[in-house]
């Protein structure tokens, strides 16, 4: 199974009726295991959560704690850029070098790694103060 596959499978599965913007996204562990999710809206509209936050909390909820690589798919005319929340989501479990692969629903790709797409991430080295 590929990641983009899957992303475009779990695309289908969002809950996006108030944007009508449907999400999908699939990564790798580091152990080599596949995680999905997608987009789930709420009628409250601060509390709808994305596609990546999905895959990584069904990463995390599974024991795995680093991401190989990831895939993000929606159905826009140039591919789907993370939110900034979800930049440091990914940021926290991938290197510098993580790619992030964003597609179109038509095909279209680009590929970035996780530091180009949140360079100067907040870590957790910023808080060791020995
Ligand atoms: O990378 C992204 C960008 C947007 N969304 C979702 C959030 C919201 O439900 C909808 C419109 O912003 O798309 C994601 O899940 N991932
Ligand atoms: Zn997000």
């Amino acid at each position: 199974m590929t990641l983009l596959h899957e992303a475009r499978r779990l695309r289908e599965m969002a809950y996006a009726p108030y944007s009508g913007f449907q999400v999908g996204a699939a990564l790798r562990s580091a152990d080599g295991r596949v995680f999905g999710g997608c987009n789930v809206e709420n009628a409250a509209y601060p509390e709808g959560t994305c596609a990546e936050a999905g895959a990584i909390a069904a990463m995390v909820a599974a024991g795995a704690r680093a991401i190989a690589e990831i895939v993000v798919v929606a159905d826009s005319p140039t591919p789907v850029a993370p939110c900034g929340g979800c930049r440091q989501k990914i940021a926290e479990f991938a290197t510098a070098e993580t790619r992030v692969t964003m597609a179109t629903l038509a095909g279209q790709e680009i590929t970035m790694t996780a530091k180009e797409l949140l360079p100067g991430a907040f870590g957790a080295s910023h808080m060791d103060k020995s």
